[in-house]
């Protein structure tokens, strides 16, 4: 006999058959899926609904939310249905390394709202033929050959931390570092800098908007209405709901639209440019191999994410290394007798060739970089064959992941792993370099800006130290505390240094 399913029937017959869907999937995800003999918070193993009430309803960093699962349940633990992560720093290396061609999880990388960039495609192959595109203009060679301009706005910072000693003030270097590191990757980029760093004490609302932004990244990976919004929102909406500094975002994002619109209407236009550009990379059949070119919106994407991650981490990075050095007496001066010895006249500063031989700026960079807590676990999928992570047979499918601190700050691998000690990087007992490259990553998805953020740190560091007297403003003290939206956000006091000029 045909079920007679009146109109009044049909909502509730799809609800129960919605609700009847869920509590299968709960049920599944306890009891038979491949990952649930995995440990882990009972609700996290039903649905992904525990960590979004956790970290979004509740505010927990989501690098604590791992901590604290790892010290209750062991090295592995299941964070969500279908996702691990990994306490032991072995499990690094089987997760991010150059032989892995794994794709990486929509949830975190569809959140950022820039998906046809190379960052955010998460099939490998789409990602890489995008970055190869993309690569020279980041290799080692061609930061060499921007050196100059990288030496222009280093003069400027230095310029507007003397402006500010003028006032008797001390500088913002939280802010500082990220404008200047913002001028730095747009005129790379783009061929345009936004000159952010001659603000009134650094205080740029395009700098101050991109913080304000992270936070919405967590949101986003649980809610793909936000994800949409992040796109279609009308301005003042976006303005009111978030801060009026948002409108400088938006200003420098229709530059960004009009640049492109010019470049694919007049190609010619490149060749006025004194540097390569994205566009011109992006625009390159060569560099392309043949297949067809980036849209538009691609390309427009792709400047987005160069934007955040050509700013936040080398600005943070720069902030904890000077924070440790400023907090260790009689470091800023042995530093500054190393920089004297091959910068004797003020005047004539060594390129990035000279600085980077130096051991203790050196191994000050090195341990800078240690600390500064990076990347977060950028979740990896796991091939339908099943891998190995950690010694444990790992099944198809599974998302798996680890949080760079688990590795930069294990005392199994840095013994005092929390204190700042450049000699752990000099000397016979000295750790491999290579373990300082730790938070760029590893793998086919690690940094793009590897090259350009060593040559920046380096010029920062020994233009500040040669150039300036430091000391902190004991009346503020910073606050490095982070919390994890994709990118970490320093969320606390701010460092500020009164920098005093050298005169030779
Ligand atoms: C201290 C400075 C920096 C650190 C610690 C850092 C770290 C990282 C890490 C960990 C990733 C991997 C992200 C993932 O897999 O989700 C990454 C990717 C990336 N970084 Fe950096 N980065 C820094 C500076 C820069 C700079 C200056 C640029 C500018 C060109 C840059 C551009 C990129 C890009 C475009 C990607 C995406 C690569 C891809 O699509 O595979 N980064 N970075």
């Amino acid at each position: 006999m045909a079920l007679d399913v009146g109109p009044v029937d049909a909502p509730r017959l799809i609800l129960l058959a919605l609700l009847g869907w869920a509590a299968w999937r709960v049920i599944y995800n306890q009891y038979f899926h491949p990952l649930a003999h995995f440990p882990g918070p009972r609700w996290a193993a039903c649905t992904r609904l525990w960590l979004a009430y956790t970290e979004v309803y509740r505010g927990i960093s989501l690098s604590d939310i791992r901590y604290q699962l790892h010290r209750k349940y062991g090295d592995i633990v299941r964070i969500t249905p279908d996702e691990l992560h990994f306490a032991n720093p072995d499990a690094f290396g089987d997760i991010y390394n150059a032989q892995n061609k794994w794709d990486t999880d929509y949830r975190l990388y569809r959140a950022l709202g820039m998906d046809a960039a190379a960052l955010c495609m998460v099939k490998y192959e789409a990602a890489k033929q995008r970055k190869d595109a993309l690569s020279p203009l980041f290799s080692r060679q061609s930061t060499m050959k921007m050196q100059n301009l990288l030496k222009t706005k280093v003069d400027s910072f230095c310029n507007a931390l003397t402006a500010q000693h003028a006032t008797k003030a001390a500088s913002d270097l939280s802010l500082g570092f990220r404008c200047l590191a913002m001028d730095v990757i747009t005129e790379i980029c783009f061929g345009r800098s936004v000159n952010v760093t001659h603000t009134h004490n650094f205080q740029a609302d395009l700098v101050l908007a991109l913080e304000e932004m992270l936070p919405v990244f967590t949101l986003s990976k649980y809610s793909v209405l936000i994800i949409w919004l992040l796109r279609n929102i009308p301005r003042r909406l976006a303005s009111y709901l978030g801060s009026p500094r948002l409108s400088s975002l938006f200003k420098f994002q229709d530059m960004l639209k009009e640049q492109i619109d010019g470049v694919f209407r007049d190609p010619a236009q490149l060749e006025e440019s004194l540097y390569p550009t994205i566009y011109h990379q992006l625009l390159s059949p060569a560099a392309h191999k043949g297949r067809p070119l980036p849209s538009k919106l691609s390309i427009f994407d792709e400047a987005r994410v160069l934007l955040l991650a050509g700013t936040g981490a080398v600005g943070m990075s720069l902030t904890t290394t000077v924070h440790y050095v400023l907090s260790i007496s009689g470091a800023q001066e042995s530093l500054r007798a190393e920089l004297r010895a091959v910068w004797p006249d003020i005047n004539t500063p060594p390129r990035y060739e000279v600085l980077e031989k130096l051991p203790f700026l050196t191994a000050i960079v090195r341990e800078g970089f240690r600390l500064f807590p990076g990347a977060t676990s950028l979740p990896r999928v796991v091939p339908p064959g099943g891998a190995v992570i950690s010694g444990v047979h790992i099944p198809g499918g599974t998302v798996v992941g680890q949080s760079f601190t688990f590795v930069q700050h294990a005392e199994a691998v840095f013994s005092d792993a929390h204190a700042f000690i450049p000699e752990r990087w000099l000397g016979e007992d000295a750790k491999p370099p290579e373990a300082s490259t730790l938070a760029f990553s590893r793998g086919p998805k690690s940094c793009l800006g590897i090259n350009l953020a060593h040559c920046e740190v380096y010029l920062v560091l020994a233009n500040l130290f040669r150039r300036f007297e430091m000391r902190v403003d004991k009346s503020r003290p910073v606050d490095l505390t982070y919390k994890e939206h994709y990118a970490p956000s320093f969320s606390g006091e701010h460092l500020h240094v009164f920098c005093k000029p050298i005169k030779v």
